[in-house]
């Protein structure tokens, strides 16, 4: 289903395709928050949040988003923020939640959002960047409308690197990083969890118009191909 949102890689219609600057965004970083606001705690709003311009960088385990997100960061400088890498750097911590995280990683489910959320706020507050790349998140609708209630905000537009299992499966058995998460038997929750919990995000936004379908089978430079115009429609829609 999420296969209809599929976007054309040829320019003109990309430019076309993107959401017009989210008038909504700027206004919910200054007044109405139905919720809690984190950027109300610093005082005020600065003119970084009023532009902030968030990227959602979806994709089952393997397919590639840390791979891209780094030729992103380096193309178009935003800041990358890995909801894994931030779980994984609370759990070496001496944080309160880090026997709870461990055990959630190595079993392949979703650690709760509200922990999760609040290790990305932690980081966009901290930035002077106001461009944010969020990979790996939301991973369920719970992480969609916690983030949603939390920080305020929407998506510019959403990424998803569609991979087959089977490749992402080899990927991640040979990614030789040293995760606890990275055995077949974990890959194998994770899958699942991927397909009950992920899909449905990736649904919605593609019902939004939001999700831009990335096909994540070829060399890294290849995907890229596919990634930078939808950065370079976007950087020039935003002028
Ligand atoms: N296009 C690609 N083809 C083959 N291997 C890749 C490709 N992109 C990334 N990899 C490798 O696959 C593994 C998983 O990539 P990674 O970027 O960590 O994916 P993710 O963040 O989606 O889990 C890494 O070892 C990475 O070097
Ligand atoms: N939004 C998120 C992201 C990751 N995680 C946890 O962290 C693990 C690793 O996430 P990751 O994004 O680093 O994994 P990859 O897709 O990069 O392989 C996931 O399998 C979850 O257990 C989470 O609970 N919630
Ligand atoms: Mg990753």
């Amino acid at each position: 289903m999420w296969k209809l949102a599929t976007k054309s890689s040829r320019f003109l219609p990309l430019l076309l395709q993107l959401p017009k600057h989210d008038a909504s965004l700027s206004q919910r970083f200054t007044t109405g928050f139905p919720f809690h606001s984190p950027f109300q705690e610093t005082g005020g709003i600065s003119p970084k949040q009023v532009a902030t311009v968030i990227t959602f960088v979806l994709g089952g385990p393997g397919s590639g988003k840390g791979t891209q997100c780094a030729k992103i960061v380096e193309t178009f400088g935003y800041k990358h923020l890995s909801a894994g890498d931030l779980l994984r750097r609370e759990m070496s911590s001496d944080s309160k939640y880090g026997s709870m995280i461990l055990n959630t990683i190595k079993e392949g489910k979703i650690v709760p959002s509200e922990v999760t959320v609040k290790l990305i706020l932690r980081e966009m507050k901290s930035s002077d960047n106001r461009k944010f790349l969020i990979d790996g998140f939301p991973r369920s609708e719970e992480n969609r409308i916690a983030f949603e209630q939390i920080i305020g905000a929407e998506p510019r537009f959403v990424l998803f690197f569609d991979c087959p299992e089977e490749e992402m499966v080899k990927r991640v058995l040979s990614r030789n990083e040293g995760r606890v998460d990275d055995n077949i038997d974990t890959m194998r929750n994770r899958l699942k969890v991927f397909e009950a919990l992920n899909l449905p995000v990736i649904d919605y936004y593609a019902k939004k118009g939001k999700l831009y379908r990335i096909n994540a089978v070829g060399t890294a430079d290849e995907i890229f191909k596919q990634v930078r115009p939808v950065f370079e429609a976007c950087e020039l829609e935003a002028k």
